[in-house]
């Protein structure tokens, strides 16, 4: 530890000036002090902590040689994490045995200026002899903004040197500004006072805007972007009605896909009965293949348009932004910002979102993010809502450009959403007690969705969309078909309830009957532990064998599921899906990141639970409303 120790280092004559830098992260201090110092490198230790002290030898043009410390970058002076922590105990001079530096050299990004300001405000109010670095200035200038460094040396009151790290630009003006600031008593020209945080950030803006010389349109219209998109109450609002658009467009615009693809799978029924002999194999390719598997494939069209605006949200930068809103409102309910993109992800599949988690250091955020993951709706959900919606609830307005199953829809997906919130309290305040922690991140430019990369984002979804279709959900139904056809029912009897699949439901049924499910939903939800899509194909088959004849076969899911059930057990099995951990690879996905069952348990005893109870309520509210 001593070697890094300027204090007690072998030095000649006297000991060199300590120079830090210091800046938020991404600034490009490590760029920096990679180019000012080169192979003159010296890697420890702080003490007692794992964070490591990078020093290294710098010569100044006025002859002497400086010593020059690489912080980790940081946003304020109360550290919240052991990085920060390092940072505010050296600039400060509080670490036993390390001098304060004679010299901080403040590196701010020219892009970012505003945002960098705040913290830099916080350095320079220590009165301390500084240089800022305006760094990145390349970068600002490739976005259109040209800055003003004399302008913004005025505001501060230090001096300004811009810089490019990574191409060694404004080095030798950087290292004189280090050597000139020795001796000086800064306190007099340094401009900044002591301010609370709100205070900062009104001042960063206007130095800011202060320093500008130039901006681009594209530039300037990105930042009212931003303040709109961001805004406090307008951004959640704003993203709310996106939400709402999006499944408003799910079901106007699908439909007329998703009809005509209906009339080619009852097709492909039709031609099967009419060439292949009747007997097991016509009956396997229409009940079992046709009807089961064409069930689910028939929704490809509202996947489509689904994830193409969740794409074109990603790709335009739009999705950071939301994160950012959305880290305020999960801090309500305990989970912090880095909880938002695996949940995102969720919304796609719970795998991916459960393995997303890694990224979360907190141990109690993450496990708390796993197990409500399974609560966001998942795109294996949207054939199951899509078949009942279409078929219970009616295609009417409920105002100008409002249609009631798009807003069923969006309420089911505000559901999950509620749900896994309320969740995320409940948990926070039991088994993963603990503090939340904040985030900030870096937004990315605003741009158009490349047009390319969106197909080619549609193309994957859809492809894995059909290849689940393909294999698991093909499979199950196969092995479910089998099972619903043998043995064949005797005379009067149904066939569904003689099969025995059938024998096996009618157990299930027992438990799931007080909360409105028939014969058919018991039937259907333990292959859909599979995959959430093999209810529907499950429900399809299930019907396809009690048909009556060949035409009552070729019909579509929909008419049959509304003549059969009432809107109570249609709203009751809506309600299930909601909250149900029907999907045994997300189970074995938990298991894996949780090393071990007890939580995959615990996920699956509490989510079981509230479908069994939230599907009930459902149900006996809708009896008594006079649905049943
Ligand atoms: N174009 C450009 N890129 C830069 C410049 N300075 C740094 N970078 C890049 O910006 C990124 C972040 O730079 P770092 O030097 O790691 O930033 P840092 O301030 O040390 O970040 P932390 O250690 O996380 O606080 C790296 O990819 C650098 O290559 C610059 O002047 N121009
Ligand atoms: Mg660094």
């Amino acid at each position: 530890m001593s070697e890094a120790d300027p204090a007690t280092a072998p030095q000649a004559a006297a000991a060199p000036r300590v120079v830090a830098l210091v800046g938020n992260p991404n600034a490009g201090k490590s760029a920096l002090f990679n180019a000012l110092t080169g192979a003159r490198q010296k890697i420890a230790n702080y003490p007692g902590v794992t964070v490591e002290r990078k020093s290294g030898r710098v010569a100044l043009p006025d002859g002497t040689t400086a010593e020059l410390i690489d912080l980790p970058g940081s946003y304020a002076l109360d550290a919240s994490s052991p990085d920060e922590e390092v940072t505010a105990n050296v600039v400060m001079g509080r670490f036993a045995g390390e001098a304060a530096p004679d010299t901080i050299v403040l590196v701010l990004d020219a892009g970012n200026l505003e945002q960098h300001l705040v913290f830099a405000q916080e350095i320079i109010a220590l009165k301390r002899p500084t240089v800022v670095a305006l760094n990145m200035v390349d970068m600002a200038e490739r976005d259109g903004l040209a800055l003003d460094p004399a302008a913004l040396a005025d505001a501060l009151g230090v001096p300004v040197v811009p810089t490019v790290a990574v191409r060694r630009r404004g080095l030798a003006e950087l290292t004189a500004a280090i050597a000139a600031s020795a001796g000086q008593d800064m306190t007099l020209r340094h401009k900044v006072e002591r301010l609370g945080l709100t205070e900062r950030r009104v001042a960063a803006h206007a130095m800011a805007a202060g320093a500008i010389l130039s901006e681009s349109h594209a530039r300037r219209l990105h930042a009212r972007l931003d303040k709109v998109l961001l805004h406090p109450w307008a951004g959640p609002l704003i993203l709310f009605a996106l939400l709402f658009v999006i499944f408003q467009a799910v079901f106007a615009w699908a439909t007329p896909f998703a009809d005509a693809l209906e009339g080619v799978v009852g097709w492909l029924i039709d031609l099967t009965v009419a060439t292949v002999p009747a007997g097991f194999v016509q009956d396997f390719i229409t009940q079992g293949v046709l009807s089961g598997v064409g069930s689910v494939v028939v929704f490809l069209p509202q996947i489509v348009i689904l994830f193409a605006f969740i794409l074109a949200m990603e790709q335009s930068g739009y999705m950071a932004r939301a994160a950012f809103i959305m880290d305020r409102l999960m801090a309500y309910v305990g989970l912090s910002g880095r909880s938002f993109i695996p949940l995102l992800s969720s919304f796609a599949c719970a795998i991916p979102g459960i393995m997303a988690t890694r990224s979360i250091a907190d141990p109690k955020d993450r496990l708390t993010t796993i197990l409500i993951a399974p609560l966001m709706t998942c795109s294996a959900r949207l054939p199951v809502y899509a078949v009942i919606i279409a078929a219970f609830i009616p295609a009417t307005a409920v105002g100008p450009g409002i249609g009631l199953q798009g807003l069923v829809l969006f309420g089911l997906y505000v559901a999950g959403i509620v749900g896994a919130m309320l969740a995320a309290l409940v948990l926070r305040r039991t088994v993963t007690k603990g503090a939340a922690s904040g985030f900030i991140m870096e937004m990315p430019k605003y741009q158009w969705p490349p047009l390319g990369d969106l197909l080619l984002g549609l193309w994957q979804r859809a492809w894995i969309f059909l290849r689940r279709a393909g294999t698991i959900i093909f499979t199950v139904t196969v092995v479910l078909w089998l099972l619903l056809s043998f043995p064949k029912a005797g005379p009067g009897e149904s066939q569904s309830e003689a099969s025995i699949a059938g024998q096996i439901a009618s157990g299930l049924e027992v438990i799931v009957e007080p909360i409105g499910f028939n014969h058919e939903i018991a039937l259907s939800l333990i292959p859909a532990m599979a995959a959430r899509e093999v209810a529907v194909a499950s429900l399809a088959t299930t019907y396809a064998v009690d048909a009556a004849d060949e035409d009552a076969q070729a019909q579509a899911l929909g008419p049959r599921l509304a003549a059969d059930w009432s809107l109570a057990t249609a709203l009751a099995f809506l309600a299930w899906f909601v909250l149900a951990p029907q999907c045994l690879s997300t189970i074995a996905v938990a298991r894996r990141e949780t090393n071990g069952w007890k939580w995959p348990m615990v996920m699956m005893g509490y989510l079981f639970g509230l479908a069994y109870i939230f599907a009930g309520l459902t149900y006996w509210t809708a009896v008594a409303l006079g649905l049943g």
